[in-house]
Order: C-alpha cells, then sequence, then structure tokens
C-alpha cells in the first residue's frame, strides 16, 4: 500500500452554477463571503479568518452540480504522494500544472475517489489579505472559514474505511442497535470533522459547512432572510446538534446546493481521542432538543461531476436513516412506554 499524504484540512469547494449572478447574491450579498477574485465565469470567495485565496469557487455552468472537493495537503511532496495513492487504488487521475486548474492553486492532482467524487489534492495557494480584524467588512453571517464536507454515498463503511486509509480519525458516528453504521464524521484538522458521510443516493454533495464564530450569527443569518422574504431559503433549523455539539442552520442556495452555518463544535486533537457513538434511536443525535429533521434533508443532494465535468451516475443506499422509526424525527412511532 502507498503512502498516503498528509492532509491538512478540508481548504474548498468548486460548485457550478446555473446562474452566477443569483449565486453572488446569495453567497456574498447574504452570507457576506468575500469576493478575492471574480471573472466572468467563476467567484473565488473566501471566509474573514481565511489566509488562502478561496475556501468556495462558483463556476458558471449547465446543470448545478458538485465540482469537486480539494484538501490542502502539508508539503509539494504530498501532492506527489496523493498522485501514487489513487494510481495504486487503480482509480482516475489527472495532474494539473499552476494555472491549468483552478485559478490561484498551484500544483495539483485531481482523482475520482473510491466513492465516485472528483477530489483535489494541493499544497500551493495565493494569499489574501488578512480579513479577521477588518470588521468595517463583515457582513451577513460573517462566515470566518469552511469547515466540512458532507457527502452522500451509499456505502458508509467503504467511505469510513477509505478516509482511515487516508489517516483520517473518527470523532462521532450514529449507528443501529448492531452497530451497522449510518453516517460518521472524520477530520484531519484538530476539530470535528473535515468531512462526514451522510447515507443515501451517490456519490452527490450533501452540504458544505461554513463556521462562524458565534451562535448569534447563525440566528442573524436567518433574520436576515426572514426580513427579506426570503425565508424559502431557510431548509433545516436553527438548532443545536447532538453530533458535534455545533449550533446550525441549514440553507439552499439558488440551486439547491445546500450550506450549512455552523458554530462552536469541539477540540479532537490528542492522540487516543475517542469516537462517541449514538443509536440511530436516539431523537437528540440529529437535533439535540429533538426537533424533527425535514425529509428534504435525507432525500436531496447536488449531483457530483467526474474529470471531465459529466454528472456521475449515483447507486441506492443499502440503509436508509431516514425510515428507521425514531421518535423526533416524526417519521416513526413513539413507543408509549418511553
Ligand atoms: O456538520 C454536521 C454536524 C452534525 C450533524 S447532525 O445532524 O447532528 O447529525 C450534521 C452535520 O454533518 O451537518
Ligand atoms: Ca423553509
Ligand atoms: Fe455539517
Amino acid at each position: 500500500m502507498s503512502t498516503a499524504p498528509d492532509v491538512v484540512r478540508s481548504a474548498y469547494v468548486q460548485l457550478a452554477v446555473t446562474d452566477l449572478a443569483a449565486a453572488r447574491w446569495f453567497w456574498v450579498d447574504m452570507l457576506g463571503m468575500h469576493v478575492q477574485h471574480e471573472d466572468a465565469g467563476a467567484l473565488h470567495l473566501r471566509g474573514t479568518d481565511e489566509l488562502t485565496h478561496h475556501s468556495v469557487v462558483l463556476r458558471a455552468g449547465p446543470v448545478a452540480a458538485l465540482d469537486h472537493l480539494a484538501y490542502r495537503v502539508r508539503t509539494p511532496d504530498d501532492v506527489d504522494k496523493a498522485e501514487r495513492f489513487f494510481k495504486d487504488l487503480g482509480r482516475p487521475v489527472r495532474r494539473l500544472a499552476a494555472g491549468e486548474g483552478t485559478h490561484g492553486v498551484g500544483d495539483a492532482v485531481r482523482v475520482v475517489d473510491p466513492l465516485g467524487f472528483t477530489v483535489e489534492f494541493f499544497h500551493e495557494i495565493a494569499r489574501g489579505e488578512r480579513l479577521i480584524q477588518r470588521y468595517d467588512l463583515h457582513r451577513g453571517a460573517q462566515i470566518a472559514r469552511l469547515d466540512h464536507f458532507n457527502v452522500c454515498t451509499p456505502d458508509i463503511p467503504a467511505a469510513y474505511e477509505h478516509y482511515k486509509s487516508l489517516g483520517f480519525g473518527c470523532s462521532e458516528t450514529i449507528e443501529g442497535d448492531e452497530h451497522e453504521l449510518y453516517a460518521a464524521w472524520m477530520y484531519r484538522k484538530q476539530t470535528v470533522h473535515d468531512v462526514a458521510f451522510t447515507g443515501g443516493a451517490g456519490p452527490r454533495l450533501h452540504h458544505i459547512g461554513m463556521a462562524t464564530h458565534e451562535s448569534h450569527q447563525v440566528l442573524h443569518m436567518a433574520d436576515i432572510l426572514g426580513s427579506l422574504r426570503k425565508e424559502h431559503h431557510i431548509e433545516r433549523g436553527p438548532g443545536r446538534h447532538g453530533v458535534s455539539n455545533a449550533f446550525y442552520v441549514y440553507l439552499r442556495d439558488p440551486d439547491g446546493h445546500r450550506v450549512e452555518i455552523y458554530t462552536s463544535d469541539y477540540y479532537t486533537g490528542d492522540p487516543d481521542h475517542e469516537t462517541f457513538r449514538w443509536n440511530v434511536h436516539d431523537d437528540r443525535r440529529r437535533d439535540f432538543w429533538g426537533n424533527a429533521v425535514i425529509e428534504s434533508w435525507y432525500k436531496e443532494a447536488s449531483p457530483a461531476l467526474d474529470l471531465d465535468g459529466n454528472v456521475q451516475p449515483i447507486s441506492e443506499a443499502a440503509l436508509d436513516e431516514s425510515a428507521v422509526q425514531v421518535g423526533a424525527d416524526g417519521l416513526g412511532i413513539i413507543d408509549p412506554s418511553e
């Protein structure tokens, strides 16, 4: 087995959007992300804490889809390691010299991983002005940084094994009574996750998580959308997660891409950090207050593109968490003896 690249963190996502102006309204005017670079076909955005060029790239395209996920690796040599690692897995691999791929990114490799997602590994990226204390520029949700990717995949155990082989730790899981794996949260940076898996037809992008510093910024985002009669962009929450303990709201952008505004999870950096396991029948797992999870949150997600920009075929999941008889999701039978 070849050596895995040293992944530092989930670094950016490239989304295809069908109306760049509408996407600009949502991601810049509403969420308050900062435009680092803009051209006729794409927007390169970042949060207030991000010193690298971008964490969200919106590229005009015919189909709303996930173009690729991107992880930053620790050294330029780790880009070579990533190329060898995925070649040894027999996966499609494409090396991109600086200037051949996403604007602002240097030497990179893009692969189609075993889950069917197009994933980029890079080290070199252009820098941006330090915005952390440019409070005069902080607007909307005051997005600080990209926190995580959440992907829909039919085989959660396979996803877990793949990311474990890339050196990711596992902070939390949702498991059945026989420990069948419904969902998992995995990390390289020392917080709850860089990537999480939601059981469902895939490969599809479930959402990207954008971190703010404070829960009042999550609430303020919801208030802004309500004030503007744009409340239909609010899909789920605000609320408190069971898994991760984060405070959250889920939004849908004009193309239906899901974005979570997320704050206040926890440290996972000790070498013996233990995985916290939730039972799928615990109705606090996804919302700690037991609020129902809206059906669309389980079922809807963005399709994923291959290395040539074609929509990847999807396969259905073996396990369907939304069908599990649980109380709070409103999908099941509450045992009167409880
Ligand atoms: O980031 C997350 C943290 C927790 C949850 S859950 O709804 O609490 O499972 C979902 C999530 O993956 O979006
Ligand atoms: Ca709504
Ligand atoms: Fe999330």
